[in-house]
């Protein structure tokens, strides 16, 4: 297995944009203190399933937060609020300070752009190298060849994965494609980064390694939302916990 280091990421792309930087605001960017503020949010799908009921949440910029609860208590729904993949059916949800139901066209895609998402089962390409998979992002968004190296070698290099450039997902342990889908997660240096059940696949010493490679880079300002209903790897940690159950939200001491 291989592993990850220890050493702080002085060789991994800065951190110094905001969330939303296109270049024709008049004002200038004010970094919000709140990354992320859900308020009054309800989630009803078209089912009738209500997954959120009333949901209000802040996440200061910089935190690394955990979200439990048992299956189908909502927190898939919560991240997908997020990252757009859902609407709300009732509530706002402020992205740095953005409403998310005002954003459109540009505005829209360059949220998505600057918000990472991990899921538990990878979602890798299984016909492209792990140095393809995780440049796709980048291509996609008209980086020249030489940017991507220039940002390649380090996310690699992170997650500790420089070895395996050229080997396609299948030639990989379970945590390692894991880790893969970390690069590309993060291969843009977004400002949050949302992990789905990111060790819900992994065994112990994989799990810790994915929470490792989270906080480092929770370490270099990545505001860090992670689900879990691994009750162990939230106890082990001294990070703030919220728990989700049925829709509902309780804070945890
Ligand atoms: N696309 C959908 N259409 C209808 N109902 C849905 C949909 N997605 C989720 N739900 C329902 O919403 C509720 C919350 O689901 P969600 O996936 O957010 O829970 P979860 O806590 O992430 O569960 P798990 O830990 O099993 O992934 C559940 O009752 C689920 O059945």
């Amino acid at each position: 297995m291989t592993t990850v280091s220890d050493r702080p990421l002085t060789s991994f792309p800065s951190l110094e944009t905001p969330v939303f930087n296109l270049g024709k605001e008049t004002q200038p960017h004010r970094q919000s203190r709140i990354m992320v503020r859900f308020h009054n949010i309800q989630k009803t799908y078209s089912n009738g399933a209500k997954a959120l009921i009333n949901l209000n949440l802040q996440v200061k910029r910089g935190e690394f937060l955990f979200v439990t609860g048992p299956s189908g208590s909502g927190k898939s729904t919560l991240l997908k609020l997020l990252y757009g993949a859902e609407k709300p059916t009732d509530g706002k949800i402020l992205v740095d300070g953005t409403d998310l139901a005002k954003l459109k066209g540009d505005r829209l895609s360059l949220l998505r752009r600057r918000i990472g998402v991990v899921f538990q089962d990878y979602k890798l390409i299984p016909r492209r190298t792990v140095y393809e998979n995780v440049a796709f992002v980048l291509w996609a968004q008209g980086y020249t060849r030489k940017e991507i190296r220039r940002r390649l070698i380090p996310t690699l290099r992170m997650v500790g994965l420089q070895d395996k450039a050229e080997c396609f997902p299948e030639q990989l342990s379970g945590g390692e494609q894991q880790r893969v889908s970390i690069a590309r997660a993060i291969v843009g240096t977004p400002p949050i980064l949302l992990a789905d059940e990111p060790t819900g696949n992994l065994d112990y010493d994989n799990s810790q390694q994915v929470i490792k490679i989270l906080k480092k880079l929770n370490s270099i300002g990545i505001t860090v939302i992670i689900t879990t209903h691994d009750e162990h790897l939230v106890r082990m940690s001294d990070n703030p916990v919220v728990q989700l159950r049925e829709g509902r939200l309780f804070h945890m001491l």
